[in-house]
């Protein structure tokens, strides 16, 4: 294998039996007492929330790892590989723009069944180069070349078939431990393929191995409402990715915020599930333990965006004691290494040394596995009881031969096996689009109906305008004076309406949103059912709980009591809560900030309402802003509210005379409302509504396309 360029050539097993290792060791180095630190066995970390059965999947640390002496045929093929990765941004510097290159040809492998760390200092370019892997990455110049199973990674198949792990969970804290595996299963296993019970069998599984099912009915929770542990959560975020049965599974450090025990938990079930599922995982994590570092089949590390070391952490210590830098008695492994590679800012001089020191360490390993292999894997040291078929060649090998399933994964009768499509060219297939539409809006629904503060929010508004306008307009009257009321209701509904809608609805969409993104990346479902389900949702409960209060408030404010009048005026209140949902969400899917989406969502309702007729007469706008009034829904709603209520309506003038208007209809006239008949402002309102929800659409489905850059 060539770590300085150009495709690793099929890898020959006894070949890599001649490594940096032996090598060393052969030399008559002596190894130290770290090396025999990191290979002494592991003691089981205390795992004592529940007990863990033979058949419950889960693995101990005892667990021998895979070797490669065991491999089949010696015929193994590197499920991704990673060729002279570079990778560059443009930075502004001294108000002049350089490109800063934040990798520096990166080259490396990963084999089904090994664990990849990738270990270095802050800023080393660990979750660049993660995100390049995983095809995650956006913006800058990316150089190199990624193959997945040999091939040019194919976007809709590669992002299905390699699990993205992020650092913070993106879940609905709402859901249970159990209901978020369910969607993720759902969402992602066709019907076709998988009836509702090996799906329902396959969370189970997939629970009970990351040894959630005491918490199965768990919520998520977040930092607002208690749920799961850390350690669960980050378990549940890897559930979700593993149900799917994906060949590879990404982590950026998923240890993160843990504490050591559940830190240790996570990575030694990552490396359990890869072998027994025999996947492949790359994960970055800071500053590992001991423990952790010894579930690393190979250690990648960085620094300053340098390869400074690719293979097994023994060999990995031989080669920096070689290069003058030994690992000191019983200090962590892990430590040492990310100390080495580390620039020390103390002076100027420390810092020119530590850099002079990094580049020595990233120049001599490029030339040594130039010259010579790196090993793949640390000495069989467990002896060779774990089997583990691999995929090779796009074949499945293993106890049941060739073309078997042999073991492949963990269920057999869910049928996890390497499917047809292996070599990458066909994409898996998607869930019907009924089921998929259906699946959004269920799990909307739960959400939703779980929402503490948005239905709080909802229930509040609710009651207090009711009752705030109702005793405000109570039984307006037919005097004179209660045309001044009748204008002011209608103006007071259409404000708060439209405020209430849009605050409501941006503030849970936002959330949706962001985890919307997140399971976009994983190509979990269409942009077409998201968006329906979320009207299929919102719209029905932001219609319901606007009606209580408009319905309420027209019998108590004594407003013309004829049912087509009462009809009408709600189907045009309901035309505005449509055009208000569709904007909010035009609005939240366009802005990337909930911050700046609600800045700009109440100067729009702002601007809509001061157009609406009631606050500046319609008729005497000047012509140049004039226009402002034909693209506000608030206009045609309240002009079609009042036309409705004041038409036909009979006013009671004083007997001591003054001006009086005894007929509604001259009202209408007056404020210059009467430009568009009732029908015609219903007519634009729905077309309106119909407009904004497509433009929605389009612009959610603009913003939210990945624009990751694939090589
Ligand atoms: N888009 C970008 N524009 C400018 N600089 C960037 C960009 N992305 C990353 N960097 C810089 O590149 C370097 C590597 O970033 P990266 O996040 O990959 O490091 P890391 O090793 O994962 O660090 P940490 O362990 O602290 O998360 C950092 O100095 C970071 O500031």
């Amino acid at each position: 294998m060539n770590y300085g360029g150009g495709v690793p050539p099929a890898v020959s097993v006894p070949q890599r039996a001649d490594s940096i290792a032996s090598s060393s060791a052969s030399s008559g180095r002596p190894y130290g007492s770290t090396r025999d630190f990191i290979e002494q066995p592991v003691s089981p970390t205390d795992f004592s929330e529940q007990p863990v059965s033979p058949t419950d999947g889960y693995q101990s640390t005892k667990v021998p790892p895979r070797t490669l002496d065991s491999l089949v045929g010696g015929s193994l093929a590197p499920l991704l590989t990673w060729d002279d990765i570079t990778y560059g941004v443009k930075v502004k510097d001294k108000e002049q723009s350089r490109m800063r290159t934040l990798l520096h040809g990166i080259s490396g492998e990963v084999y089904p069944g090994e664990v990849i760390g990738l270990l270095g200092p802050s800023g080393a370019g660990k979750t660049t180069l993660l995100n390049i892997l995983a095809g995650r990455i956006e913006g800058g110049v990316v150089g190199g070349r990624v193959r997945f199973r040999g091939h040019k990674r194919v976007p809709g198949v590669f992002k299905r078939r390699v699990a993205y792990v992020e650092q913070e969970d993106m879940m609905f804290p709402m859901l249970t431990v159990e209901e978020t595996i369910m969607f993720a299963a759902k969402l992602r296993l066709t019907d076709r393929e998988y009836t509702q019970l090996q799906k329902v069998e396959r969370v189970a599984s997939v629970m009970q191995q990351l040894r959630l099912s005491h918490v199965k009915g768990s919520k998520i929770g977040d930092a607002l409402s208690r749920g799961v542990s850390g350690g669960e959560r980050k378990r549940v975020s890897i559930g979700v990715g593993l149900v799917t049965d994906p060949d590879m599974i990404v982590l950026d450090e998923p240890t993160s915020g843990l504490d050591s025990n559940s830190a240790e938990m996570v990575v030694e079930l990552v490396r359990d599930i890869t072998r027994t599922r025999g996947i492949a995982s790359i994960m970055t994590v800071h500053q590992p333990n001991s423990n952790m570092l010894a579930c690393f089949d190979r250690v990648l590390l960085l620094s300053q965006g340098h390869l400074v070391f690719f293979g097994p952490v023994a060999a990995a210590l031989d080669y920096f004691e070689s290069k003058g830098f030994p690992c000191p008695m019983r200090q962590n492994p892990a430590d040492f290494f990310i100390d080495t590679m580390s620039l020390n800012n103390r002076s100027p001089q420390d810092l020119e040394a530590s850099r002079r020191r990094i580049e020595a360490l990233a120049q001599s390993f490029s030339e040594a596995s130039k010259a010579q292999p790196v090993p793949i894997h640390p000495a069989p040291s467990y002896g060779g009881l774990y089997e583990l078929p691999l995929a090779s060649q796009g074949t499945a090998v293993g106890p049941g031969g060739p073309g078997g399933n042999g073991g492949l994964r963990m269920n057999e009768s869910l049928s996890w096996g390497v499917s047809e499509s292996d070599d990458g060219a066909a994409p898996p297939e998607r869930a019907a689009w009924l089921l998929e539409l259906r699946t959004l809006a269920q799990r909307d629904a739960i959400t939703t109906l779980r929402h503490f503060t948005f239905l709080s929010a909802v229930g509040l508004n609710t009651v207090s305008v009711f009752l705030l306008l109702g005793l405000l307009f109570y039984q307006l009257g037919n005097e004179v004076e209660s045309i001044q009321n009748r204008i002011g209701l209608f103006f007071a509904l259409t404000l708060n309406s439209t405020y209430g809608v849009m605050s409501h609805y941006l503030y849970i969409y936002y959330k949706a949103k962001d985890i919307m993104m997140s399971e976009r990346g994983s190509g979990s479902y269409r942009m077409t059912t998201f968006y329906l389900a979320k009207l299929a949702v919102y719209l029905p409960f932001a219609v319901l709980s606007s009606w209580v209060y408009f319905v309420g408030i027209y019998f108590m404010a004594g407003l013309q009591p004829v049912a087509t009048k009462v009809f009408s005026s709600l189907a045009l209140f309901t035309v505005l809560l449509v055009v208000t949902l569709a904007v909010t969400l035009m609005v939240g899917s366009f802005i990337s900030t909930y911050d700046l989406a609600s800045v700009v969502a109440a100067l729009t309702v702002t601007t809509w309402v001061i157009f609406g007729g009631h606050l500046a007469n319609a008729g005497e706008l000047l012509p140049v802003i004039k226009w402002m009034q034909y693209i506000s829904p608030a206009f045609y709603v309240y002009e079609g509210m009042v036309r409705t209520e004041f038409t036909g309506l009979e006013l009671h003038c004083k007997a001591n005379g003054g001006m009086c208007m005894a007929r509604g209809d001259d009202v209408v006239k007056l404020y210059k409302l009467d430009q568009f008949t009732v029908g015609q402002c219903a007519i634009i309102g729905t077309c309106m509504a119909v407009g904004y929800n497509i433009l929605a659409y389009l612009s959610l489905r603009w913003k939210a396309k990945p624009k990751y850059i694939w090589i």
